[in-house]
């Protein structure tokens, strides 16, 4: 293994899934390495969303391999892979909306945030303590005894990505973060997970919207139909006339 190598977090290897004769995922290799914020984009249907599922387990690859720390993960059930490190946040965020915030996220802490877990109180307040500075990173400290339900948008959004540091995972899969945050919110949410990147989380979005693109992206991965057209710094795939057309439209891959 070379030191570029010692870097991957996980490594995608000629990827495939086919629904019968639609092939959605056609040959993918891609790395995400440790501390980068890689973003997923490309035109509807590109097959973004696919991928997230094939690396959380929601999907099973038809060929090809994806290790985590150098371990296969093919195969694995996606409660596994969370349990590896690998978090994802949903479009429709999924939260307990009839849970108060602070309930939201000690219940991802489960099954150790039960009194008669090993730990015990003292266990218990330990994590309750660690529920508070997560929601204290992520805005929310005055809302802990609020239900998810009665929260302003972006403040759901912020529970989701609480939700996911209550985790512990390593790399962060989040499908649209910041849609429809408002400025505010938004350069608070890109603090929050430069924040994160720097204390050594990895982060991978699918992001439609190109201004949020090139604010957070180190790293863009194109995909279109299936097929991963490029891969490299936000500048330089971002100028690409051939993708610009393809993301606009304008020309078939
Ligand atoms: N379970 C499935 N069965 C058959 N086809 C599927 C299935 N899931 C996805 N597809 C197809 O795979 C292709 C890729 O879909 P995917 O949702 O991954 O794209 P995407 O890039 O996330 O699109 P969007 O940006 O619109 O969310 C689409 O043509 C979609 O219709």
């Amino acid at each position: 293994m070379n030191a570029d190598d010692a870097l991957v977090l996980l490594r995608i290897s000629n990827l495939n899934k086919n629904f019968g004769g639609l092939q959605v995922t056609n040959n993918v290799s891609l790395d995400m390495r440790a501390g980068v914020i890689t973003t997923l984009v490309g035109p509807n249907g590109a097959g973004k969303t696919t991928l997230f599922n094939l690396i959380t387990g929601h999907l099973t690859p038809s060929s090809g391999d994806i290790l985590w720390q150098g371990e296969s993960i093919v195969g694995k059930s996606h409660w596994q892979i969370a349990r590896c490190g690998i978090a994802r946040s949903f479009q429709d965020l999924r939260l307990f909306n009839h849970m108060t915030v602070e309930e939201n996220i000690l219940t991802v802490m489960e099954p150790a945030s039960w009194i008669w877990q090993p730990g015990g109180r003292a266990g218990r307040r330990a994590r309750e303590e660690r529920a508070m500075d997560i929601l204290a990173r992520t805005h929310l400290l005055d809302k802990a005894k609020t239900r998810a339900i009665d929260l302003a948008y972006a403040e759901r959004k912020f529970l989701s990505l609480a939700r996911i540091m209550a985790t512990d995972a390593k790399m962060w899969l989040l499908d649209e973060p910041a849609s429809g945050l408002d400025r505010g919110s938004y350069e608070l949410f890109l603090d929050l997970l430069r924040t994160e990147v720097r204390h050594g989380v990895t982060v991978c979005i699918i992001e439609h919207n190109l201004d949020i693109v090139i604010g957070i992206s180190d790293r863009i991965a194109f995909l279109d139909q299936g097929r991963l057209l490029a891969d490299g710094d936000p500048n330089t795939v971002l100028n690409d006339p051939h993708l610009a057309a393809i993301y606009f439209g304008e020309q078939a891959a």
